[in-house]
């Protein structure tokens, strides 16, 4: 049996110096290598490709359900973005949304969208998209395009100092190791950690600071991932990067709020609003740093805060996103 060892040891060995564990493959491949390009990624060839239904009308499918099994709100925005950028020429660039989650998603039928062209102006158009099921709205959204235009007015924040993603465990070696150093763990616990492993989440994650990311021990409400679409892209254009970075800036972010309280379980979390903000060309398909933060919370409500970096330090997008967070008393139950 493994030995046991301290949270910082289980999230801290380094990926070269660990030898290979039960079931796995010394000689695998590292999860950073670049995919090859006929591992498409699942969020092109499925989620955000689109049937047109009519003028403005498209149908999306599901792909991953969270447990909760509303659908995740990234896939109902990243759908809706992909529907607003068919209306609009090529020399526009998507560069602001703004959202409400007006109703759960239902993952038993699929989304309608309904495009309504509410502007087309010299440098900005606007577009409204309605997603719709069982004949009523769950999403509303306005997305904002612009033809490029330079300026001498060009500033942005620093990226922080964090450690590189090829020396970083992926979420999911994380849950296996967590699974082999601690024994002790409750029947509860290892069944919840093997659900989240059979999760076909399309999103790739490396924790900085992996005990502050899984709320082992309470921390300021922030926290830093490498995050990238899982499975090959390639150049694409920059609209369809940006459908899927809007997928992706719903992963984890609104989680930041309950950061430093521990002593609670949320037993209903769904996020009520999006906004997002795209500032500079990126590959979703490439790791980007994902750096979330939440400067408020209360009335059963919390505010989080969010910033895609590119590996080289340019600032890519800027999210910000209500919640909703219930909350009760966390119980500790007996091992036995
Ligand atoms: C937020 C809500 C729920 C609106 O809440 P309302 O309270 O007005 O709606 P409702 O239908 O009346 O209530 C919904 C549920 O909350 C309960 N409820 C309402 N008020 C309550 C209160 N004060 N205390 C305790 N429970 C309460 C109701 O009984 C009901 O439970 P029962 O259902 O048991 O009857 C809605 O707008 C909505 O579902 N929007 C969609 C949100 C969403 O799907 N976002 C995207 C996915 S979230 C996501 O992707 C985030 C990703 C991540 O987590 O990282």
């Amino acid at each position: 049996m493994a030995g046991r060892k301290t949270e910082e040891e289980v999230h801290s060995v380094s990926r070269s110096s660990d030898p290979p564990g039960p079931g796995e493959d010394s000689s695998s491949q590292s999860s950073d290598a670049p995919y090859p390009q006929d591992l498409r990624s699942v969020l092109v060839t499925s989620v955000l490709n689109l049937e047109e239904l009519d003028v403005d009308l498209y149908r999306g499918t599901h792909h991953w359900v969270p447990h909760t099994q509303r659908l995740f709100g990234g896939q109902i925005m990243g759908q809706a973005l992909v529907a607003a950028a068919k209306s609009v020429s090529d020399n526009l660039y998507a560069h602001s949304l703004h959202c409400y989650f007006v109703r759960a998603g239902d993952p038993k039928v699929p989304v309608l969208y309904q495009v309504d062209r509410t502007r087309d102006g010299r440098s900005f158009t606007v577009r409204s998209v309605k997603a719709i099921q069982h004949g009523q709205p769950i999403l509303i959204c306005q997305a904002s395009f612009q033809v490029l235009q330079t300026s001498p007015l060009q500033h942005q924040f620093t990226m922080p100092v964090v450690p590189q993603p090829e020396d970083l465990l992926t979420a999911e070696e994380l849950i296996q190791r967590y699974l082999r150093y601690k024994p002790d763990l409750t029947e509860n616990a290892r069944e919840g950690l093997n659900k989240l492993l059979a999760n076909e989440v399309p999103i790739e994650i490396k924790p900085v600071r992996p005990a502050h990311f899984h709320r082992l021990a309470p921390a300021e409400p922030k926290r830093l991932f490498w995050a990238r679409a899982r499975g090959y892209i390639g150049e694409g254009t920059m609209k369809l990067h940006c459908c899927v970075a809007a997928y992706v800036s719903d992963f984890a972010l609104l989680g930041t709020v309950l950061l430093p309280y521990s002593e609670y379980k949320a037993y209903f979390t769904a996020s009520l609003d999006h906004a997002m903000w795209f500032h500079s060309t990126f590959r979703s398909d490439e790791w980007m740093l994902y750096e979330c933060e939440s400067p408020w919370a209360g009335s059963s409500r919390g505010l989080a805060q969010g910033r895609l970096w590119r590996r080289d330090g340019v600032l890519a997008a800027t999210c910000s996103q209500e919640g909703v967070l219930r909350v009760k008393p966390v119980t500790h139950t007996s091992k036995l």
